[in-house]
């Protein structure tokens, strides 16, 4: 049986490890290098999904635990899924909910079975396990799915980190068990270890001999160095197999975006540009800009001449400048659409630059133009 969701390598870069490929998915396929905007409860903020395509998203994610407790699994199986409830017919990848339950909830306890927690807004006791995860998940009918992981925090001791990955192994196969419908959703392994080469090994071998139809690589971008990440991608990337999707989760600064696809990925995800922008942070070809400055008050240039999004094209900066201040909703919808296309607009860019095999190059023109490369 064909697998839900399959990955089409179509060329590697001559210049760096980076690849060009296709993911295939039931509501339809998406480019990779990919970045994926992100709308954790059903929506990506302030965006219609008219605009997300004119943008040209190709995937979107959600998140188990947030539309777990509101408005339900329930509720939006009984809408008849995701898709539909969000009027969003493209693909869609959940989060299993393990990462919101560590870094959202308190008085959370961590046994075999799965993990007891409080609900973050309201305090009630909620429990949440391997099997539950999947019930949720195969409610929203997502096109990927997460299993359900744990995300250990950063730094951990080697010992602590050993016995979370084997347990991790252990729930991610009692997630193939508990998934109801391979034929319909991929169900992605997460693999876990955090700096440790040696527990990075052990959980790959472990989530691969699985045969997942595709693999996350977790538990980074949780506050360890730019240089801890990117160590721990080049021993790990390699023992992920090259005929899958490879997804770096929680991972979209520009930078570490064009070094994830240098060194193997394919699938990015990042709360940044929506979430910066809803403070006036906007990123541009020459950096970052905070549009509540006084500079721009009298500024009658568009956000960043180099971009041809909606906000580019028809705003100037003054007038973004004077709706943040104002605290004018329309403000954060038009930084949050030039902050999404930027790095869509990134990703394009970095597919062109694998197609003729000069990603590194196209690293240091972008590095020096942004601005990451001043000491
Ligand atoms: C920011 N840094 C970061 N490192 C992460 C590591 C992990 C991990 O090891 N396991 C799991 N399961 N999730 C992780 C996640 C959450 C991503 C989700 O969290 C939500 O964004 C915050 C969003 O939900 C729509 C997204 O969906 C995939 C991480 N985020
Ligand atoms: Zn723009």
């Amino acid at each position: 049986m064909t697998p839900a969701v399959t990955y089409e390598h179509i060329k590697t870069c001559k210049q760096t490890g980076a690849r060009l490929g296709i993911v295939h998915t039931p509501h339809g396929s998406f480019e990779t290098p990919a970045f994926m905007p992100v709308g954790t409860q059903a929506t990506v903020k302030t965006m219609s999904p008219e605009e997300l395509k004119a943008m040209n998203a190709g995937i979107i994610l959600s998140n188990t635990y947030h539309l777990w407790l509101r408005p339900g699994n329930d509720v939006i199986k009984e809408a008849g899924g995701l898709h539909k409830f969000m009027n969003w017919d493209r693909p869609i990848l959940t989060d299993s909910g393990g990462f919101q339950v560590f870094s959202l909830s308190e008085f959370r306890n961590i046994k075999e079975e799965g993990v007891h927690f409080r609900n973050h807004m309201n305090g009630d006791k909620l429990f949440l396990s391997p099997e539950k995860a999947m019930h949720i998940q195969n409610d929203l009918g997502s096109d990927i799915m997460m299993a359900f992981d744990e995300c250990p925090p950063f730094p951990a001791t080697h010992e602590y980190m050993k016995s979370s990955v084997e347990r991790t192994s252990r729930w991610a196969e009692r997630c193939l068990k508990a998934h109801q419908r391979p034929q319909d959703q991929g169900l992605f392994g997460i693999i876990q270890g955090g700096e440790f080469e040696d527990l990075r090994k052990q959980s790959a071998q472990d989530l691969v001999s699985l045969d997942f139809p595709g693999y996350a690589i977790g538990g980074l971008s949780v506050g360890e160095p730019k240089d801890v990440m990117n160590r721990a991608l080049e021993f790990t990337t390699p023992l992920m197999p090259a005929d899958k999707p490879r997804y770096l989760m929680g991972v979209g600064s520009p930078d570490s975006l064009i070094d994830g696809a240098i060194r193997g990925i394919d699938m990015f995800d990042c709360v940044l540009p929506t979430r910066i922008a809803r403070n006036g942070t906007l990123m541009t070809s020459t950096g970052r800009l905070n549009i509540k400055n006084a500079a721009f008050k009298r500024d009658f240039g568009p956000i960043d001449d180099k971009c041809d999004c909606y906000t580019c094209k028809n705003y100037s900066r003054a007038y973004v400048h004077h709706l943040i201040r104002a605290d004018e909703t329309f403000g954060i919808r038009l930084t949050s659409y030039h902050n999404l296309q930027f790095l869509l607009n990134l990703m394009g860019q970095v597919r062109q630059a694998i197609r003729e095999d000069r990603l590194g190059d196209f690293r240091e023109e972008f590095f020096e133009a942004y601005g990451f490369n001043k000491p």
